[in-house]
C-alpha cells in the first residue's frame, strides 16, 4: 500500500469510461493492490436481476435496464464503500456524474474506439453487438454507432477527476499502478 493519505482514503472509488474498455479489469486490480472491497455494477445488475444484461436489454428494454443501473449504483453509494466498476452507459446524466464526484473518486478509463471495437466484436456479452434480429453486426456499422454513442457519452467520462490512458501502459499490473500514482495526487 502506497501512501498515509491513500491509506486513510475511506471513500469509494468509481471507474467510468465506455464499454470494453477496460474498467472491470483496472477496478478489480485496483481493489487487490489497494487492499479494498470491490463490486461491478454489471454484475450487480445480473444478480439482482437473476438475469444476463442481454436478457434483460430483450425481455425488459434498454429504459428499464437504466432505470435498474441508477436503482443500484444509487444503493452501492449508500451502502458499500471500496472500488466500483461501472458500465459504460452508467453516466446517464451531469446528476451521476455529481453524485459519484460527491460521494467518491471517478476515474476515467480511457482507451481507442479502434480497440473498443476490436473488443466488443470479440465477447457476445453487449447488446449493442446484435441487430433486431439477433446478427452480429459489421465492424463498419458497429465503429460508426460506437462513434456516436461516445460522442454523446464524453463529457461526462471527462468530468472524472483521475484519467488512465490504458494504451500507455504495457501490462494491467503496470496501468494500476500508474493509476495508483494518480488516485495519490487526488486523496
Ligand atoms: N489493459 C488491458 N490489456 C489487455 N486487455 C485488456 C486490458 N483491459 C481490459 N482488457 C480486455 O478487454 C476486454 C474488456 O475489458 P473489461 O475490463 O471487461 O472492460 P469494461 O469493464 O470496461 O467493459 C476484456 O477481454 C479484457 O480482458
Ligand atoms: O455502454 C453501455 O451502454 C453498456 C456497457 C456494458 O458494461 P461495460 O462498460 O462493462 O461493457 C453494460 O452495462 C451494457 O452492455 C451496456
Ligand atoms: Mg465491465
Amino acid at each position: 500500500m502506497n501512501s498515509y493519505r491513500l491509506q486513510k482514503f475511506k471513500d469509494s472509488m468509481y471507474l467510468c469510461g465506455f464499454m470494453a474498455s477496460g474498467k472491470s479489469t483496472l477496478g478489480k486490480a485496483l481493489a487487490g493492490k489497494l487492499e479494498r472491497e470491490y463490486r461491478d455494477l454489471d454484475e450487480v445488475i445480473v444478480e439482482r436481476e437473476g438475469k444476463s444484461i442481454r436478457a434483460i436489454f430483450d425481455e425488459h428494454g434498454e429504459h428499464y435496464f437504466r432505470e435498474k443501473e441508477w436503482e443500484y449504483l444509487l444503493d452501492l453509494t449508500r451502502n458499500f464503500r471500496g472500488v466500483v466498476s461501472l458500465g459504460g452507459g452508467a453516466l446517464q446524466n451531469q446528476r451521476i456524474v455529481d453524485h459519484l464526484k460527491v460521494n467518491g473518486l471517478l476515474l476515467f478509463v480511457d482507451t481507442p474506439l479502434e480497440q473498443i471495437t476490436d473488443r466488443v466484436l470479440q465477447s457476445d456479452e453487449r447488446p449493442i453487438l446484435f441487430n433486431k434480429d439477433g446478427k452480429i453486426k459489421s465492424r463498419d456499422t458497429l465503429f460508426t454507432e460506437l462513434k456516436a454513442l461516445y460522442s454523446g457519452r464524453e463529457k461526462f467520462y471527462k468530468q472524472a477527476q483521475v484519467a488512465i490512458k490504458t494504451p500507455l501502459f504495457s501490462s494491467v499490473e503496470e496501468m494500476t499502478e500508474a493509476a495508483i500514482e494518480k488516485i495519490t495526487r487526488h486523496v
